[in-house]
């Protein structure tokens, strides 16, 4: 369980407030207007950025105080991060282990994630030579290896394509309920939240709101998340 308690994060004169829940295993969608905060709250939950006030908990536990390696969650940002002189396999191996040399077990389980992603026998490649939609696995057998409970997306395939991000998707919340992993994903394109995320927490107007069904929140959109939709919009 994610607790967002009376949570306040402010830059400069932006401010914004959260205070909600997010259960074990739930899929959750970030929607609302550019510049309304998505990110700053997946940054602050993430450990990157401290609240103004109020407090972060997970499982009851505060983990305000802890640095963004020590929070039981893995990140998956639209910059992949991988990093270009290492190979896939070493990429992945600095997800377990910091060591360079990794044991037989620890290869034997990047096998696996790579299989799981449907990158079986690319261990050894560098991430250039990968297409934009295998780095995107890569990055995703990563989180796979870390098995944090809580896996937070902010966008991360919003550059790969309409085919490629919904299988994507898929395999996300594929892996997310195999896990048993918690959702919390931004996203501009609602019927991305539809297909992936049961429910959506609404950020407009300096509010984080709490989750609520996204095909109900769609169906009647409260004013601003309307104006951000468009008079086209719909489920
Ligand atoms: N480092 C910073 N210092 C000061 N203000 C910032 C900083 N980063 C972001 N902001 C401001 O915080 C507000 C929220 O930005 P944020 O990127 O979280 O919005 P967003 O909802 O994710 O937007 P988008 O959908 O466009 O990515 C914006 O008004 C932005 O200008």
């Amino acid at each position: 369980m994610l607790t967002l308690d009376k949570l306040r994060i402010t830059q400069d004169d932006f401010a914004l407030e959260a205070d909600f829940r997010i259960a074990p295993g739930a899929r959750v969608a970030v929607l609302g207007p550019s510049g309304a905060g998505k990110s700053t709250l997946l940054t602050t939950i993430a450990g990157f950025l401290a609240p103004h006030s109020g407090r972060v908990l997970w499982a009851g536990e505060d983990i305000t105080p802890a640095a963004p390696g020590e929070r039981p969650l893995s990140i998956l940002f639209q910059d992949q991060n991988l990093f270009p002189h290492l190979s896939v396999s070493q990429n992945l191996g600095l997800g377990i282990s910091p060591r360079p040399r990794l044991s037989a077990q620890e290869r034997a389980r990047i096998e696996r994630a790579l299989d799981r992603v449907g990158l079986s026998g690319l261990g050894a490649r560098k991430p250039a030579a990968l297409s934009g939609g295998q780095q995107g696995r890569v990055a995703l057998a990563r989180c796979l290896l870390r098995a944090k409970p809580l896996l937070l997306l902010d966008e991360p395939f919003a550059a790969l394509g309409p085919a490629l991000k919904a299988e994507m998707l898929a395999l996300v919340a594929e892996i997310a309920r195999e896990q048993g992993t918690a959702v919390l994903m931004v996203s501009h394109d609602p019927s991305d939240a539809l297909a992936l995320c049961p429910e959506t927490v609404l950020v407009a107007e300096g509010r984080a709101h709490p989750p609520r069904p996204t095909a109900a929140l769609l169906a009647d959109p409260p004013p601003a998340l309307a104006a951000y939709l468009g008079p086209h919009a719909g489920p």
